[in-house]
């Protein structure tokens, strides 16, 4: 039987909706198995932008949907997800209602069609609305305390496309050549949606994409000039490239293959030069002391919820404490391999005060505070010379990612 058009995509979201809430995956983990068997890019990115949006709007989309049932659906019926998918779509996505139903009910083929047909069919009646900024799921919220509501209309659209350039003194050039807005010098701002291989200076590695956040670690060892740093947790490379682009001679680290070979990748593109070691830095013993270390560390990345709205369902308080005693081990480790007078820099994207503040307490190097002429206008460091940005933040420049960065010089 012929399938309608789009079909592909929407049964690639459902598998994606699956991997996610069910098994606990990662949006970017489960996207290859999921879209295996789609063959356009554009379905794909249909399916990515259909369980995002079901993701970043899950709560409410759960309070419409149960606001049309006489008996509510459990949590992980598949009827529930086809509908939280059918609602994004036509709330989120703008697909025209007929669209919707044509796409949705086979999903549900043998299966309780009528009462999904019957659930959308009520609330388009009642042209039912999103609200301005999703609801967080209640653990979130509690967790995340009182810069939760900032923090969750800073949630409610995806991110624009920042890049990192790697002359800042071009900054202006760039900024006309590709019409775009500028937090700081080296930093470009564009409307999310720009397809990256084709904008110029892609293929000569003029910049790289990196949220404006997590271009602020790698700034803050300013310029090497030659001397020796260490990227522990380096893949795929962004703040590898800042530090080669700063003047540092770099040796990046990473436990993954995968990921460090997108490393290499990097390097290739843009033309710079790194030393890369696939190790477990837990276990890793350096050949010499550094000048300067980032520890860019593993972490449950809740600040990265704008484009990736899995971490709103899958992160609670096992994976925030196992990812704690990762970073701390890290931590410890890395205090040991600065030179006198070197300097360390901690980050992670996460939201999380037992991935920030809480590590940042037991380093015992001494302090060497973020300062304000360091950061974008609009950002200030906090009492204790750390930096705490969260999206809720710079909500009217397009916002940025949540991250926690430190910095100490070693006595
Ligand atoms: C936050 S990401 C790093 C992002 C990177 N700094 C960048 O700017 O592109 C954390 C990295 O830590 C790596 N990692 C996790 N555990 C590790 C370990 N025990 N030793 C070394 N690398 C590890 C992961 O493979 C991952 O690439």
């Amino acid at each position: 039987m012929a399938q309608p058009q789009g079909i592909h995509a929407r049964k690639a979201a459902l598998r994606l909706l699956d991997a996610v809430l069910r098994r606990g995956e990662t949006l970017d983990v489960a996207f290859g198995a999921a879209t295996s068997d789609v063959r356009k890019f554009e379905d794909k990115a249909l399916a990515r932008a259909i369980a995002g949006e079901v993701l970043r709007w899950l709560v409410d989309l759960d309070a419409a949907i149960d606001s049309a049932t006489k008996q509510k659906l459990p949590d992980d019926a598949k009827v529930r997800t086809v509908l939280r998918m059918m609602l994004a779509q036509w709330l989120r996505l703008d697909t025209p209602p007929h669209a919707v139903i044509a796409t949705g009910l086979p999903l549900l083929a043998g299966g309780p069609r009528r009462l999904a047909h019957g659930v959308f069919s009520t609330l388009t009646k009642r042209e039912v609305a999103l609200p301005d900024a999703p609801t967080l799921p209640a653990e979130v919220a509690a967790r995340w305390g009182e810069p939760a509501s900032a923090i969750a209309a800073g949630l409610a659209e995806p991110p624009p496309l920042d890049l990192t350039l790697r002359d800042p003194a071009k900054t202006e050039v760039w900024k006309a050549k590709l019409a775009a807005d500028s937090l700081m010098p080296g930093h470009l701002r564009l409307p999310r949606g720009e397809s990256v291989e084709k904008l110029a200076g892609f293929a000569d590695g003029a910049w790289w994409v990196q949220d404006l956040a997590a271009s602020i670690p790698a700034r803050l060892l300013g310029a090497g000039e030659g001397r020796h740093a260490l990227d522990l947790c380096a893949a795929p490379g962004g703040k590898t490239l800042q530090l080669a682009a700063q003047g540092w001679k770099v040796t990046a680290l990473d436990i993954s293959k995968r990921r460090l070979d997108l490393l290499k990748a990097n390097l290739k593109r843009t033309g710079f030069a790194a030393g890369t070691v696939r190790a477990d830095a837990l276990t890793w013993e350096p050949k010499h002391q550094f000048d300067a270390i980032l520890l860019d560390a593993p972490c449950t990345a809740t600040g990265t919820a704008r484009r990736h709205p899995d971490v709103l369902h899958r992160i609670g308080p096992r994976q925030i404490e196992e990812m704690a005693e990762l970073q701390a081990a890290l931590l410890e480790r890395a205090q040991g391999w600065l030179k006198p007078g070197g300097t360390l820099v901690y980050a992670t994207c996460s939201l999380e005060q037992e991935e920030g503040e809480a590590q940042a307490e037991r380093v015992t190097l001494t302090p060497k505070p973020v300062l304000a002429d360091e950061l974008p206008a609009g950002i200030s460091p906090t009492e204790a010379g750390w930096l705490r940005t969260d999206p809720g933040m710079l909500a009217e420049a397009g916002g940025l990612d949540g991250f926690f960065v430190a910095r100490w010089t070693a006595d």
